[in-house]
């Protein structure tokens, strides 16, 4: 059986993973027709491609099923309970860069910090009588991160998609989202709280530590590293 490699399956991330590993000799490519998620990896005998969502390579980690995957630190730390149990980052590769951000609208002006987002939370409540909603897909991280902050008065509503939008539709008070270029946060009339971010995120090489101690598959690993220039410890500390 080979080593399987997860790679997200289109958009910038697979292309900027494929020019990644091919600066490292290494030539990952789409095979059959375009719609197809099926994949090649020249260079280096025993290593099969699989594309996937870059949100389903956490969980493939994981349980195991694919022995090394490329995917953001966002959707890993999100996706994972005690996600360095399961994964260990190999290589952090220098692109898909964004910063996982609490954001509240511009005209908050008495609105800076998480003390003041725990002011205002309070104060919304007190007056509307329900919660301040911070809309989100990272239920996990954000509620850690507002737990660490103090702030209590709120709570999370679901957004998988078009974030920034839900305070103008009146779906939610205040947003927490991954931003790279700050536009989307503008044009939606959206400030970043002047804090850390939640997370920064960018694209890393991860291998599944379940996958990898696999004792066939050590000869194949140990090559890739060679390749791919990593020291990289054999023993796997789960
Ligand atoms: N504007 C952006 N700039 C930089 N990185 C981004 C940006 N938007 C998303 N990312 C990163 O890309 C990754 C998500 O990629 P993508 O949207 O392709 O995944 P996905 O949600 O699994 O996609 P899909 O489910 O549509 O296949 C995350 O790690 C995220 O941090
Ligand atoms: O800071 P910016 O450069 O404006 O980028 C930020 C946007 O990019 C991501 O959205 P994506 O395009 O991945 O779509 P999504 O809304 O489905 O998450 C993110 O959710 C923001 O909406």
């Amino acid at each position: 059986m080979s080593v399987k490699l997860g790679v997200p399956s289109k958009g910038r991330l697979m292309e900027k993973t494929f020019d990644w590993f091919a600066d490292r000799g290494l030539i990952l490519s789409r095979t059959g027709s375009e719609r197809e998620y099926a994949g090649a990896v020249e260079g280096i005998e025993g290593i099969d491609l699989v594309l996937l969502s870059a949100g389903e390579i956490p969980r493939e980690l994981a349980s195991g099923r694919i022995h090394l995957g490329v995917t953001g630190t966002d959707l890993v730390q999100e996706t994972l309970v005690q996600w360095d149990q399961k994964v260990e980052p190999l290589a952090e590769l220098g692109f898909g860069f964004a910063d996982l951000v609490v954001a509240v609208p511009g005209a908050w002006v008495d609105v800076d910090t998480l003390d003041d987002l725990d002011a205002a939370a309070a104060a919304f409540r007190a007056r509307h009588g329900v919660r301040l909603r911070i809309a989100t897909k990272y239920h996990r991280l954000v509620r850690e991160y507002l737990r660490r902050g103090g702030v209590a008065d709120y709570r999370l509503v679901d957004s998988q998609g078009a974030t920034e939008g839900t305070v103008k539709n009146l779906t939610a008070e205040a947003i927490a989202d991954i931003t790279s270029t700050g536009e989307t946060l503008r044009a939606n009339h959206l400030k970043i709280l002047s804090e850390e971010p939640v997370l920064r995120s960018q694209a890393t090489l991860y291998r599944s530590r379940r996958a990898v101690r696999e004792p066939e598959h050590q000869a194949v690993l140990s090559a890739l590293y060679d390749r791919l220039g990593f020291e990289v410890r054999n023993r796997v500390t789960v």
